[in-house]
Order: C-alpha cells, then structure tokens, then sequence
C-alpha cells in the first residue's frame, strides 16, 4: 500500500505566460529516496521552490504528512519537518563547525536571542551538535573555522545543519554539485546513512549518484513528468534517452 509523506496534485507555476511546471503529481513515499531529474530548464527547481512554498503555486495543491500546505509560509512548512538544504552559502563561513551546528539547533528549538547569548545554553547545545558533527563524520573537525574546511566537507556540515532541524523530509538541492569524484562518493555514503531514518527528496545531475541512491526517480522535461520508476527502468525509456542525449540510439 502507498504511503505518501508528500503529495502535489495539479501542481503548476506560470511566470508571466511562461509555463515552468505543468499540473504535475508528485508521490514521494515515505522512508524512501526520491530523485527529481531532467535536463537544464526543466522546472526541477521551480518545483522544490513550489514545496517549500518558497514560491506560490499557480495552481495544484501540496500535502505534506497528512497537512494541506498549499498556502503555508517556508517556516512553517520547515517547521513541520519538511526541511530545505541549503547550499554552502548558508553556513556562517567566520563561525566555526560546531557553532554552526549550534546556530542551526538554537534556531530549531526557537531558543530567543537572548536566551542563546547565555554561555550556559550554548554549552547545552554542544552534546547535540556534536553528536549530529559526529553523524556526518565531521567531529574532528569541530573546532574549525567553516570556511577553511575542504568542499566536501562543507557539504557534510550544510547536511549537518539541516539534520539539527530535525527533518523527517529532506529536500536535497545537487547534494554532489562541483565535487571530485572522491567527494561524489563520501557525500553519496553520507546520504544514504542519513536516509535511514528520513525520507529524502533530492535534485540531482549525476546520474550514477541517482542510480546508486534513488529507490524512485521522477524525470522532468519542459515542466512535465516524462517517465517516473526505478533507474533501471527510465533509463531505457526512449523518451527520456531522447531528452537527455537527443537521440534515443545511446
Ligand atoms: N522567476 C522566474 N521568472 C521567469 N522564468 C523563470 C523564473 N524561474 C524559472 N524560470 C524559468 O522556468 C524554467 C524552469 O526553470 P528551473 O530553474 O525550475 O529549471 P531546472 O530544471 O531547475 O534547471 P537547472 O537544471 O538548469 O537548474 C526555465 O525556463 C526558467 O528560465
């Protein structure tokens, strides 16, 4: 039997006149690894931009873990566990691996200001935070200043990050972008420990890193689903050899 954590209906997005996602649905089910692919333009961003309600839907409807979010804000929807990772650009690169961590799980908990100023707090914090450092291999190097650390690595402590907000759906954004072949490999092991206990929703290029991650894979062209399944079956659907390659000989 399905059971969903996420469901778009209809979901579509029109930018004056231009139609980026047309009235796509969307089953993401739960405890698995989703894989949203397509070539440049297909609306894949636009989508993850429509569930987080980072942007409003023209149409379709969300529901997220039996919730309609249709018209919820970003935070809320986080709130709920539906968690975005952001890319590099999010963590503070003057703050240290650990202080990021602890940033990131003071904001989960809605700890004031204030509050988080004490030392006393942030010292509560550490056992999280570095239980979360140690999660994604990242505990030796806690006391680093982020933006010293090597590529991948940032990546492990966006991942890091996003884990102190507790997601039980996490929406990957090109987990593997810009990373040596080396790196593909740790930051493919890491998610695939992280999914355990989540269900994952990722955009991704590499088509090896899909292969040996996603459990389903849903394949956008021009704002429409053109094949979804596992990867051994849309990688031998024509229509997809065709959008990918432009021709299906391959
Ligand atoms: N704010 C916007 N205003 C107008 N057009 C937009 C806007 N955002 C996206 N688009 C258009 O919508 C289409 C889908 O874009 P989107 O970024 O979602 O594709 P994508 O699949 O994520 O592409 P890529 O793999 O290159 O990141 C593109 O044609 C893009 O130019």
């Amino acid at each position: 039997m399905s059971d969903a954590i996420l469901q778009a209906r209809g979901l579509s997005k029109k930018f004056a006149g231009f139609t980026a996602v047309d009235n796509m649905d969307l089953d993401v089910e739960r405890g698995s690894i989703h894989a949203l692919i397509g070539p440049n333009g297909a609306g894949k961003t636009t989508v993850f931009n429509m569930l987080t309600r980072f942007i409003a839907s023209t149409s379709g409807s969300i529901v997220y873990d039996g919730t309609d979010i249709t018209r919820h804000s970003p935070t809320a929807v986080a709130n709920r566990g539906m968690v975005r990772s952001f890319q590099i650009s999010a963590i503070f690169p003057h703050l240290s691996v650990l202080d990021n961590v602890r940033v990131a799980l003071q904001q989960h908990l809605g700890l004031s200001y204030h509050f988080w100023r004490s030392s006393r707090v942030l010292e509560s914090l550490n056992d999280r935070a570095m239980a979360l450092l140690e999660e994604v291999g990242l505990a030796e190097f806690a006391d680093v200043i982020s933006v010293e650390l090597a590529y991948g690595r940032k990546r492990a402590l966006e991942i890091a990050t996003t884990l102190a907000l507790d997601p039980r759906l996490m929406l990957l954004d090109e987990p593997t972008q810009g990373m040596s072949s080396e790196d593909v490999g740790k930051v493919t092991a890491l998610i695939q420990q992280v999914s355990a206990k989540r269900t994952i929703l990722m955009v991704e290029h590499n088509l090896k890193v899909v292969e040996s991650l996603a459990d389903k894979i849903t394949v956008l062209n021009r704002g429409e689903i053109l094949a979804e399944g596992p990867y051994a079956e849309v990688s031998r659907d024509p229509a997809v050899r065709q959008a990918y390659m432009g021709t299906e000989d391959v």
